[in-house]
C-alpha cells in the first residue's frame, strides 16, 4: 500500500484536533478510534517491523540524558527514534507539527518541540505506571500515542490504563492498542501504564516539548 499520494491533512481522521482539545481541556486525555489513517498505520507498522529485522531497536529505559537507565522490571520495549527517514515518518510527524500549532493556538500553551520513538513491546513485556514528565522540571507537556498493530486480538492485554490525576489508583479508561487509535494527554498529571502485552505490540509515542532549560542548565534532547 502506497502513501505517497497522502497530503498531511489526511494523516488524521477530519474533527480530530477540535474533539482532542475539547477532551484535553474537560479532563485532561482524550482517546479516539480510527483516528491514524489506515494506509499511514500501515506504513509505520511495516517500517518498525523492518527496523526491528535488521536490528535497528534499543532496548528503552528510564530518565533522561545521564540519568538514563536499563531496567526491565519497569519496562520491557524496544525503541528507534523518529528522524524523518521515510515518508511515512514524515508525514507522522507533520501531522504532529499540525497538531502542535492547534494546541499552541487554542490552549497557548507555548509547545515549541515533539520528538517521538516507535516502541515495540514483545509478548510479556509491560511498562508499569508512570508519569511521563516529572513536576518541577516540566519538558513534557503534552504526550501522545499512536498505536499501529493491526486486528488486535481480545485477549491480547497490551491495554494503556489511564489513571485519575488526583489518585493515581482509580482507573478512568483502557485503551486497546488496536491500529489507528490515537491517546493524548497531559504529560505532567496523567498517570498512566501498560499492562502486560500477550502479543507484539507496536506503537510510536511522542511528547510535545516546552524549552526547559532553567538556571543556564542544557536540558537533555532525550
Ligand atoms: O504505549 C503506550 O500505550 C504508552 C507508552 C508510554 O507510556 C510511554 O512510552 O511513556
Ligand atoms: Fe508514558
Amino acid at each position: 500500500m502506497s502513501i505517497s499520494p497522502m497530503s498531511p491533512e489526511d494523516a488524521l481522521a477530519p474533527g480530530t484536533h477540535i474533539e482532542l482539545i475539547d477532551a484535553l481541556v474537560e479532563q485532561g486525555w482524550y482517546v479516539g478510534e480510527k483516528v491514524i489513517a489506515p494506509a499511514l498505520c500501515d506504513a509505520l507498522h511495516q517500517e518498525l517491523a523492518m527496523l526491528k529485522e535488521v536490528e535497528a531497536l534499543e532496548e528503552a529505559g528510564i530518565g533522561r540524558g545521564r540519568e538514563h537507565l536499563l531496567r526491565k522490571d519497569i519496562r520491557g520495549d524496544a525503541i528507534h527514534w523518529l528522524n524523518q527517514e521515510s515518508e511515512a515518518q514524515r508525514l507522522y510527524l507533520e501531522a504532529m507539527r499540525r497538531l502542535q500549532a492547534s494546541l499552541n493556538q487554542t490552549l497557548f500553551l507555548g509547545l515549541f518541540e515533539y520528538e517521538a520513538h516507535f516502541a515495540h513491546y514483545p509478548a510479556g513485556a509491560f511498562y508499569k505506571r508512570h508519569l511521563d514528565s516529572f513536576r518541577g522540571r516540566s519538558n513534557r507537556v503534552v504526550s501522545t500515542v499512536g498505536y499501529l498493530t493491526p486486528d488486535w486480538p481480545f485477549d491480547g492485554g497490551g491495554e494503556m490504563v489511564i489513571y485519575a490525576a488526583d489518585d493515581a489508583e482509580r482507573e478512568l479508561a483502557r485503551v486497546v492498542p488496536n491500529a489507528g487509535t490515537f491517546a493524548c494527554f497531559l504529560s505532567e498529571s496523567v498517570p498512566h501504564e501498560v499492562l502486560p502485552t500477550r502479543y507484539p505490540r507496536s506503537s510510536i509515542a511522542g511528547w510535545f516539548r516546552r524549552n526547559a532549560s532553567l538556571g543556564g542548565v542544557l536540558d537533555p534532547a532525550r
